[in-house]
């Protein structure tokens, strides 16, 4: 029996910091963000979409998506963002059912799903388990500006399009503190792992 675990958060609370432990102890890992910059590839059909809805002002000169650009006008207005997810999210979760279900089919104990939007997207009937990767507010800006170099405004444009990581703890089957160092976090993970008889 596989146990699908579902790894969530909120916004630079430390999830591809998880899912990197979890793939260094062997875990498939199906990663949605991954996907979702895949699905929007030139050629892709969420590439024309994107660009018909958007216009080509949010294109670099080779035509690429210019990400940063598209956040700002999505993280900062919930009609858009929405049309976005319309138009990304429906192929995304076609690949990670499929990547999901090779997984299962090759018997491993434990998947993971890196989704950070599991709970915005109710996407919680793909998974088993639920582990919410946590840290405090404030270490949660904090760390979110360091890692894009973005502004106090944008990164909390960001953090306010999701549901806030205390309302996403207290829907878990178990939550990791992430406020600490990264090998408290780890020992944290390898409990929970054997206690779920995956390691
Ligand atoms: C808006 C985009 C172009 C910004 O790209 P950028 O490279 O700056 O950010 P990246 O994709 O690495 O996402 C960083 C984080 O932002 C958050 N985030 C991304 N998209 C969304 C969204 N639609 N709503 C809320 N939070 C989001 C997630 O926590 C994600 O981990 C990009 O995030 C996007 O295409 N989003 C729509 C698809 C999506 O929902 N992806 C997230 C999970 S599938
Ligand atoms: N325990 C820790 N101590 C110090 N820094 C950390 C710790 N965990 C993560 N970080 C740093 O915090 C930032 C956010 O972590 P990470 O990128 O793993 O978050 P995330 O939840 O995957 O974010 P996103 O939703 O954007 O994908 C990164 O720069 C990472 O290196």
């Amino acid at each position: 029996m596989t146990v699908v675990i579902g790894l969530t958060g909120s916004i630079a609370t430390g999830k591809s910091t998880v899912s990197k432990m979890l793939k260094e102890l062997g875990l498939p890992i199906v990663d949605a963000d991954q996907i979702s910059r895949d699905v929007v590839e030139p050629g892709e059909v969420a590439y024309q979409k994107i660009v018909k809805t958007f216009g080509k002002e949010i294109l670099f000169e080779d035509e690429t998506i210019n990400r940063k650009q598209l956040g700002s006008i999505v993280f900062g207005n919930e009609e858009k963002r929405k049309q976005l997810n319309e138009i990304v999210h429906p192929e995304v979760r076609r690949q990670m059912l499929s990547q999901r279900d090779q997984y299962i089919q090759q018997g491993y104990r434990g998947v993971v799903l890196d989704i950070p939007l599991l709970f915005e997207s109710k996407l919680t009937h793909f998974v088993d388990k639920i582990v919410v990767v946590y840290v405090n507010e404030e270490t949660q800006l904090e760390r979110l500006m360091n890692r894009d170099q973005s502004t106090k405004e944008e990164a909390s444009q960001r953090i306010n399009s999701q549901i806030p990581v205390e309302e996403k703890a207290a829907m878990a089957d178990a939550v990791i503190n992430n406020n600490g160092t990264r090998s408290e976090t780890k020992e944290q993970l390898l409990e929970l792992l054997q206690k779920w008889e995956i390691i």
